[in-house]
C-alpha cells in the first residue's frame, strides 16, 4: 500500500534567548522562509519586562504571517497580552485553570513520553499535547525521551493533535512523521543552521514534506 501523504507541519520554538534589536527582522525573513504552523516564544530567563516587550515586538510579526503566537509557560500573560494561546509543562500551574482562562485560544501540554499525562490532558480539553525529546538536544535538559511508538499509538487512537519535540533535524525527522506527528517542533534546527535560519525552515520544510504519511 502506498503511504499516504503527510499533513504535519513545523512549529518553531524561539532561541532561549534573543536579541530585540535585530530578532524581530530574523523572524519575518525566517517566517517568509516557508511554511509555520505557529511560533513559541520561549524565553526561560528573560526578567518580565523584556518578555512583554518581546512578546509585543514578535506577537505581529507571526500574527501577520498567519502564524500561531504561543507563549510558553504562562496562560494569563498569553491572554492578557493578545497571543493566540499558551503551552504549559507539568510544572506550569493548573491546567484546568488555564483551559477555562484561555477560553477558544489554544492551550498545548507538554506529556513527555507518558501516556497517562497525555490521556489527562486531552481529558482536560487541551489543543494539542506534545511528547519529547526524541532525540539528544542541547537547548533543554531533558529528563524524559520518547519513542515513535508514542506517535503511532497517540494518532492511531486520538483526535487532538500531537506534537514531537527535542533534537529533531531535517536529517531525522522521517520517523516521527510517518509515526504520526502532526507538529514537529524545533529550536536549533532552524535557529543554528549553518546557512541561516531561513535555509534552516526550508530544510525541516522540505524533510517533512518527502517524509512518508502514516500507512493509514
Ligand atoms: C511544543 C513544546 N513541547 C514541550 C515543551 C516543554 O515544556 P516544559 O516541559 O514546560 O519545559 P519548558 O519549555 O518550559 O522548559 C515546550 N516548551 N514546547
Ligand atoms: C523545549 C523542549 N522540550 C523538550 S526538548 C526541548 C528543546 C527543543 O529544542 P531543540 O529543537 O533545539 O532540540
Ligand atoms: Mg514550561
Amino acid at each position: 500500500m502506498a503511504a499516504a501523504q503527510n499533513d504535519c507541519r513545523l512549529y518553531l520554538v524561539t532561541p532561549p534567548r534573543i536579541d530585540l534589536a535585530r530578532f524581530p527582522d530574523d523572524l519575518a525573513r525566517t517566517l517568509d522562509a516557508g511554511d509555520c504552523a505557529c511560533l513559541q516564544l520561549r524565553l526561560k530567563d528573560a526578567p518580565p519586562g523584556e518578555l512583554r516587550r518581546a512578546i509585543d515586538a514578535l506577537r505581529p510579526v507571526a500574527q501577520s504571517r498567519g502564524v500561531a503566537f504561543l507563549l510558553n509557560d504562562d496562560a494569563a500573560l498569553a491572554k492578557e497580552t493578545g497571543c493566540d494561546g499558551a503551552h504549559l509543562g507539568q510544572e506550569d500551574g493548573d491546567h484546568a485553570a488555564a483551559r477555562a482562562l484561555l477560553g477558544e485560544m489554544t492551550l498545548g501540554i507538554t506529556c513527555h513520553d507518558s501516556r497517562h499525562l497525555a490521556m489527562r490532558a486531552g481529558e482536560m480539553g487541551a489543543d494539542y499535547v506534545a511528547f519529547g525529546a526524541f532525540f539528544p538536544t542541547t537547548t533543554k535538559d531533558a529528563q524524559h525521551q520518547a519513542e515513535t511508538d508514542l506517535l503511532e499509538w497517540w494518532s492511531s487512537i486520538f483526535e487532538i493533535p500531537c506534537v514531537a519535540i527535542g533534537g529533531i533535524t531535517a536529517a531525522n525527522c522521517a520517523p516521527l512523521v510517518t509515526a504520526g506527528a502532526d507538529f514537529l517542533a524545533v529550536v536549533g534546527a532552524v535557529w543554528n543552521h549553518p546557512d541561516g535560519a531561513p535555509e534552516g525552515l526550508r530544510a525541516m520544510n522540505a524533510a517533512i514534506a518527502a517524509a512518508p504519511g502514516p500507512a493509514r
